[in-house]
């Protein structure tokens, strides 16, 4: 489905602020891969899903999708196909809009210009959808999003990406401001919904417990590079002590400082 072949990206090249972020990077994802990636400060790996997603172009190597190649398409182009989810809960969704009239803007999105306007039929739908995220959300459809709490709001944002219909979705830490019963919920329904739909997933965290949990595979970043790549039974036998031996073996040095092992 994806494959980037020795991508490299570089910022600010001939300064003193030069910094290879993704280097020289070879990467196929099949489709319907679930990918975790995980991977000290600073190693690329939101470079990673930039690049994929066209918010930057990359220095040199080509990115393709299904054969095609994309690496000058734009952004905005790959957003129809692609769907993405941040940290930060406030970034999916339009704060100042009804929960109805922001799975409207997704479910028109989906349709791709199709006319469907918002009825009692399209309304019962939307309760139908909210309910089975289980957080509360069936009878406030015509509240402000602001008023949901963080996880709220980026369970919402889940569901209105599936309904946008993407065939790969980048998920960048997105449950790592949400406290740990929200975090846990949110990934349930991140994994039923890839299952559910049929999407191809790469998903970054901090947490190396979760990189091993979800997913059918598991990527690790090191200085811009894929140090590890695991899929299969090699994969679920894996175990967070495993990991880091693994890191000390490939590199030489030490997580114990990086954040990757804090949470
Ligand atoms: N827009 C940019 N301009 C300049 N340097 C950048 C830019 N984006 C990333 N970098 C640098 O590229 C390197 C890789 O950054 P990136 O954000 O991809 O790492 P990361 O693995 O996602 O890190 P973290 O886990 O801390 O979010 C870092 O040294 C970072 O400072």
């Amino acid at each position: 489905m994806i494959d980037l072949a020795s991508v490299t990206k570089v910022f600010n090249e001939g300064t003193v602020n030069e910094t290879t972020a993704v280097r020289n990077l070879n990467l196929t994802v099949r489709e319907g891969d679930f990918v975790t990636v995980i991977g000290s400060n600073g190693a690329g790996k939101s470079t990673l899903l930039n690049l994929i997603a066209g918010s930057y172009a990359p220095s040199s190597g080509t990115i393709s999708v299904n054969g095609k190649e994309v690496t000058k398409v734009p952004e905005y182009r790959r957003a129809r196909y692609i769907g993405r989810i941040f940290q930060n809960p406030l970034l999916g969704t339009a704060g100042n809009m009804s929960l109805e009239d922001n799975m409207m803007i997704s479910y028109r999105k989906g349709f791709k210009g199709l006319k469907i306007s918002l009825n009692q039929k399209m309304r019962e739908l939307f309760r139908r959808e909210l309910k089975a995220l289980d957080m509360g959300l069936e009878d406030r459809l015509e509240n402000n999003v602001s008023l949901l709490s963080g996880g709220q709001r980026q369970a919402l944002t889940l569901l209105m990406m599936v309904i946008s219909k993407p065939s790969l979705i980048l998920l960048d830490e997105h449950t790592a401001a949400l406290d740990p019963r929200n975090a846990a919920k949110v990934l349930e329904l991140t994994k039923r919904f890839i299952t559910e739909y049929g999407l191809t997933a790469i998903m970054i965290t901090h947490n190396m417990e979760y990189a091993i949990r979800y997913g059918n595979r598991l990527l690790m970043m090191d200085g811009g590079e894929i140090i590890f790549d695991i899929d299969g039974r090699e994969k679920s036998s894996l175990t967070v002590d495993r990991l880091v031996v693994k890191f000390h073996e490939l590199r030489n040095h030490d997580l114990a400082s990086d954040r990757v092992l804090l949470s």
